[in-house]
């Protein structure tokens, strides 16, 4: 979508994940779907060297509004006990730190979790949300009819457009669409963002399962990707319980290969200084946010190796994956050599890595090296070209 938004992938926090749908504030208080966490989830991205890194956008999911609509206005209302300041407030505060709101909804008559849909009311709601300050609006697709898709996220970006607010625009369209071939230039045009596969879930699975979805890259979606639009293949878990450390770091070099935005989903008030590091990598996150776009590609699968490729600055240059994902054994030696890559040109190149994994061999041009990634893990390194 071409609103000046989202020129790089955008990078924040978002609460689904880890969060979900808790919304027992008299039970927990501290976890619970309600201004504190993301007052606390600010707080926290502006103190803690995130909102430095990158990470600027606080996003609410599911779960914030009343269950009945304003009945004179018809306008969402936040749940009067969880959020008792009103969403602007809430917008007010997160803008004071230097950050961005995020909101939710749905083109249906409801949210997934059974909140007000915006089916009837896409004017009134995209104006509330742009008198309320809010920076991004992610639309989902629950309660909904297939063929409704392709015409709710047009008059819902017409409508964001109309408030003359900019708002980051994430649409759920084609993960509703996985089986029949979604209309990817389409979609670009009308959003920033796109969920086009599952929900994440805390485990290695899950982030396999999604890198192998995008390794596939079906409708050849990988060929949309670029400033102001992203495929998103969901948030990033980094912190939570469900993966090992060497599976953190796979997802973090893997959303960077593959151009994704980067929405933490963890609590930012009680992770360890590992998963923080990592978030924060520099390499990393600059392979993510390079400026030209481009979404890295799955060049080859042999067995439980894949070695992707991404196109970065400075023109020539080129990130590289090359993922283990075995279960059983040690270091498997993979011997790569530009040539092997596809890349052709006479230049001279140095692989000077981001990120884990060993390698032995030479720098420079057409020498092989010999890259060992151990099971679960990955080599994340970047050939920059010299000359
Ligand atoms: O309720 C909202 C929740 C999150 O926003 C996810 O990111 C969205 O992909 C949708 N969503 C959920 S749980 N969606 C959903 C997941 C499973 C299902 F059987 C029906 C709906």
């Amino acid at each position: 979508l071409d609103n000046g938004l989202a020129r790089t992938p955008p990078m924040g926090w978002l609460s689904w994940q880890r969060f979900r749908c808790n919304i027992n504030c008299d039970q927990d208080p501290l976890n619970c779907i309600s201004e504190r966490l993301y007052k606390d989830m600010a707080d926290r991205l502006a103190a803690d060297g995130y909102k430095e890194a990158g990470y600027v956008y606080v996003n609410i999911d599911d779960c914030w509004a009343a269950k009945q609509r304003d009945p004179v206005t018809m306008k969402l209302v936040p749940d009067p006990k969880r959020f008792p300041s009103g969403i602007k407030a809430l917008a007010d505060y997160v803008h004071s730190k230097g950050l961005k709101l995020g909101i939710y909804g749905d083109m249906g008559t409801f949210t997934c979790g059974g909140y007000p849909g915006s089916k009837f009311t896409m004017a009134t709601d995209a104006q509330t949300f742009a008198e309320w300050g809010i920076d991004s609006f992610k639309m989902d697709g629950c309660y909904s009819t297939t063929d409704d898709f392709s015409t709710a996220y047009p008059i819902m970006e017409f409508y964001l457009n109309q408030t003359g607010r900019p708002i980051l625009f994430s649409c759920s369209w084609p993960a509703y669409e996985m089986s029949f071939n979604p209309n990817y230039p389409k979609i670009a045009k009308y959003c920033n963002i796109w969920r086009n596969f599952d929900d994440i879930d805390d485990s290695w699975d899950s982030v396999k399962s999604i890198i192998k979805y995008y390794g596939d890259d079906a409708y050849n979606f990988s060929s949309v990707a670029g400033p102001g639009n992203f495929n998103d293949p969901d948030m990033i878990i980094i912190g939570n319980k469900g993966l090992s450390p060497s599976q953190e770091e796979v997802q973090m070099a893997m959303w960077a290969i593959m151009a994704a935005p980067l929405f933490l989903s963890n609590d930012l008030r009680n992770i360890s200084e590992r998963s923080r590091n990592l978030i924060l990598n520099k390499g990393a996150i600059a392979i993510n946010q390079d400026p030209l776009g481009i979404q890295g590609k799955r060049l080859w699968q042999i067995g439980s190796i894949q070695v992707w490729l991404r196109p970065v600055l400075p023109n020539g240059s080129y990130a590289i994956a090359i993922l283990n994902e075995n279960y059983g054994g040690y270091l498997s030696p993979v011997t790569v050599s530009l040539a092997d890559l596809g890349v052709v040109d006479n230049g001279t190149y140095v692989l000077n890595e981001v990120f884990t994994g060993s390698y032995i061999g030479t720098y420079g041009t057409k020498d092989s090296v010999v890259i060992k990634v151990d099971v679960s893990s990955v080599f994340f390194g970047k050939y920059t070209r010299k000359s």
